[in-house]
């Protein structure tokens, strides 16, 4: 490493101190904390994210920051990829170790050891580029400007600010810039309302709802993704989206509203009740990578809900490729079509209601588990032509392979030529739609409600109808804090547990009392607790199962 770029970090560090008795690691999805310990993380993760860059041929990756759905006092900050997907997993280590050096020199230390290890590029022999983006809370600004400090800091590397932005519509900017498209938010809001439209037109004529039918209300849970629909909503024919909880009123960041709040709690957000009783209603969570959808039910009293989540978003999508693949295979007259069968698969996670697990297996579908994270899901994901992943709390997203798409491109040039306006030409155009809808690059709030409003006018469904797939199975999820979560390993994508020894065998001696109860325990990944999950065939015995395990968790680990 050349002296000027060592001066220049060592002079650049020496402003950002790490806080004083704190660990900070990268966790589930990037670092956390109050955003008053996290200047110093920032700024380092400055430098990982230009490292990265420069490492890389697609020479763009991006810096978000933001605490999705935690208190706005708490902020985070995570790197997006080349692929636009989350940073590399064989570089958490190198992050980890960057944000908890005590010292400038040994920060230098760690970077010269890495950047050799890693052979990657310095001193401008390649250009590199960071975007940049944060949520609206109001501490992103001076975190921001410590991560342009970081990105400056290694030379030759341009930070270039996106401004307030979704999580998913920076990671969507990094893979459009790395694959030479345009990548403003225009651009973002364009491709959606346009492969939105195209699906829409697309819906066979009878199918067409009622005026009333196509009113949805979100929850924009007072963040950024309230403020970006409030935008795109104007681009969108065919659909009339109310927006509450957009963030310019009153209310603060994820409190009683959101996402997360709603699929945890089941009850409705701020600003819903008795008036919403059979709408169509939706919410994000702050910084808009995940959604639920929910009904108010007329029975129930007007704070509960009807909740529709991530499992039944992946079921919605399951059926829908799955119709529209087997359409493309059919025959047309004389042409046998082609041979080629395209691999669909879902990835789950132990958070999947069991009922939904057994839907998609009835369907047919090849169903994998990661562990917790969309980063295990993505990855899984990618490995089938069409791969659908999602989170129980609403996370996820639809991958298409390269060759998918250039195979369906092709088959599509050549319907259009040999049977114009045939169901299997109307079925590829509708797959190539959903490619450009759905967000490739991390699972997106926005672009996964367009995707559910299509699907639901294509079918003609109601958010009934959609609810009514299946029935899920009561579920409790608790949390115990421990004296150290750490000492909690599982395996088997998190469904046991083999330490402590002996914990696995008296949680099966528990769940073994209770009709279809299923019940695993794991580290949190965001938070210092140890997360417990049962289901069973009432909301009771899910409660008491919970309960019994939350105790065992208690006994083996210690409370802390
Ligand atoms: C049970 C649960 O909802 N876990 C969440 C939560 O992770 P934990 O590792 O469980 O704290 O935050 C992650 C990041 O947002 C999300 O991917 C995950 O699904
Ligand atoms: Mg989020």
């Amino acid at each position: 490493m050349k002296e000027e770029q060592r001066s220049l970090l060592l002079s650049s560090s020496s402003c950002f101190s790490p806080p004083q008795g704190v660990r900070l690691s990268y966790g589930t999805a990037g670092f956390r904390a109050d955003a008053t310990l996290l200047q110093s993380t920032v700024y380092r993760i400055g430098i990982l994210a230009a490292l990265r860059a420069l490492k890389m041929e697609s020479s763009v990756t991006g810096i978000m920051i933001t605490a999705s759905h935690n208190k706005v006092t708490d902020n985070g900050v995570k790197v997006a990829d080349p692929s636009g997907g989350m940073l590399s997993q064989d570089w958490e280590p190198f992050a980890d170790a960057l944000a908890n050096a005590p010292t400038p020199q040994h920060l230098l230390q760690l970077i010269t050891e890495f950047v050799k290890k890693e052979k990657i590029p310095l001193e401008g022999v390649r250009p590199a580029t960071v975007l940049l983006g944060r949520d609206t809370r109001p501490s992103g600004e001076s975190l921001l400007e410590a991560a342009k400090q970081g990105i400056s800091s290694i030379l030759g590397v341009a930070a270039v600010d996106m401004g307030i932005v979704t999580t998913p519509q920076l990671h969507w900017m990094v893979l459009a810039r790395n694959k030479g498209l345009k990548a403003h938010e225009l651009d973002y809001f364009e491709q959606l309302s346009s492969s939105f439209r195209c699906l829409i037109d697309l819906i066979p004529s009878e199918g067409r709802m009622s005026e009333r039918d196509l009113k949805l209300v979100v929850d924009g849970a007072n963040g950024v993704g309230g403020e970006k629909l409030e935008v795109l909503k104007t681009m969108l024919d065919n659909l009339f989206i109310e927006v509450r909880n957009s963030g310019k009123d009153e209310g603060v960041l994820n409190e009683g509203v959101g996402a997360d709040f709603v699929q945890k709690e089941k009850v409705v957000p701020h600003g819903f009740g008795s008036q919403d009783i059979g709408l169509r209603c939706a919410s994000l969570d702050g910084d808009a990578d995940r959604l639920v959808y929910f009904c108010v039910p007329p029975s129930k009293g007007c704070s509960n809900i009807e909740l529709v989540d991530g499992d039944k978003m992946l079921s919605l999508f399951a059926i829908f490729v799955k119709e529209q693949l087997h359409t493309l295979s059919k025959e047309i007259g004389e042409n046998t079509g082609s041979n080629y069968q395209p691999r669909l698969g879902v990835v789950q996670t132990a958070y999947a209601n069991g009922a939904s697990t057994n839907f998609l297996k009835k369907l047919q579908l090849e169903v994998i588990f990661t562990p917790t994270g969309v980063k295990y899901l993505h990855e899984k994901a990618a490995e089938f032509d069409i791969g659908i992943y999602f989170e129980a709390n609403g996370h996820g997203t639809i991958l298409f392979s390269e060759s998918f798409l250039c195979w369906l491109e092709a088959r599509h040039e050549e319907l259009s030529s040999a049977s114009k306006g045939s169901e299997q030409e109307t079925a590829a155009l509708r797959l190539l739609a959903v490619s450009k809808l759905i967000n490739q690059a991390v699972g997106d709030a926005l672009s996964g409600l367009l995707l559910v409003e299509a699907i639901l006018q294509h079918m003609g469904w109601s958010i009934h109808t959609w609810s009514e797939l299946y029935q899920d199975l009561p579920s409790r999820q608790l949390k115990v804090k421990v004296v150290d979560r750490t000492a909690v390993v599982t395996a088997n994508a998190e469904r046991i547990v083999v330490r402590p020894p002996g914990i696995q065998e008296a949680i099966n001696t528990e769940t073994a009392k209770y009709p279809q109860g299923r019940s695993f325990i794991r580290p949190s990944g965001t938070e210092d607790v140890i997360r417990v999950y049962a289901e069973a065939s009432t909301q009771e015995a899910a409660d008491s199962l919970a309960n019994s395990v939350a105790i065992l968790v208690d006994k083996f680990l210690g409370s802390g």
